[in-house]
């Protein structure tokens, strides 16, 4: 597995050019990306990034971490998933960084998601679906998951970055994923969805020897 994660990161840095800022996940396969970017630091104009692990991890190489509101759309994400089905839809937030993941792979024109093979699933939905919340409506939020068949649960002793809570909701065979994503962005108090359908990844690498990518 982490070897897999491991070629994944590799094969992305082909895809990243000179002069790129680059819009940098969360997770341990982005951790040997952002690694990788290291060796090249020096023929891209930066970096932004989806959490603080992360701008740690390219602070400590001396890479630049830039605000996403001065650099603009950015031409190229690179992010992990924690489950991929055929059309390129995730779940991600394993890592509780899915809203600035979310954001950042929205703010990009190629979404590139790097995944070791245990990732690849048929149909989403094993992997527990992450879902930040603002705190005060996490019991609203669990009732109104009740009710459509998910079994919410808070992820003890996690903050993310912006101060909310996680939900890892069990239970559920995501048939239909946009669906899905968008009737619970409906819900009050739910920051972020951790199903990545509207806005799918555009490329994955799979770290297989030698890579697939689909
Ligand atoms: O969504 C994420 C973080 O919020 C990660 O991309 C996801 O959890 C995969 O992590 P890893 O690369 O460690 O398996």
């Amino acid at each position: 597995m982490t070897e897999g994660k491991r070629l994944a990161a590799e094969k992305a840095i082909e895809y990243v050019e000179d002069g790129m800022i680059v819009g940098v996940g969360t997770g341990s396969t982005v951790a040997y990306f952002i690694d990788a970017l290291a060796r090249i630091k020096d023929r891209i104009a930066g970096t932004v990034s989806s959490s603080v692990k992360s701008t740690e991890h390219l602070q400590s190489y001396g890479i630049d971490v830039l605000d996403l509101n001065e650099t603009g759309p950015l031409s190229i994400y690179i992010d992990g998933a924690d489950e991929c089905d055929p059309n390129k839809f995730l779940i991600k937030g394993g890592g509780a960084a899915l809203t600035r993941e979310k954001i950042l792979a929205e703010a990009s024109e190629k979404f590139v998601c790097i995944i070791d093979p245990s990732k690849r699933v048929p149909v989403l939905g094993k992997f527990p679906l992450p879902i930040e919340v603002i705190p005060m409506a996490q019991s609203l939020v669990a009732r109104a998951i009740t009710k459509i068949g998910g079994d919410p649960r808070l992820r003890e002793g996690v903050v993310t970055d912006n101060g909310n809570a996680i939900l890892d909701v069990h239970g559920l065979q995501i048939t239909d994923p946009l669906a899905l994503e968008q009737s619970l962005n409906q819900i009050p108090g739910i920051v972020t969805v951790g199903l990545f359908a509207r806005r799918p990844a555009d490329i994955v690498i799979e770290g297989t020897e030698p890579p697939k990518v689909w």
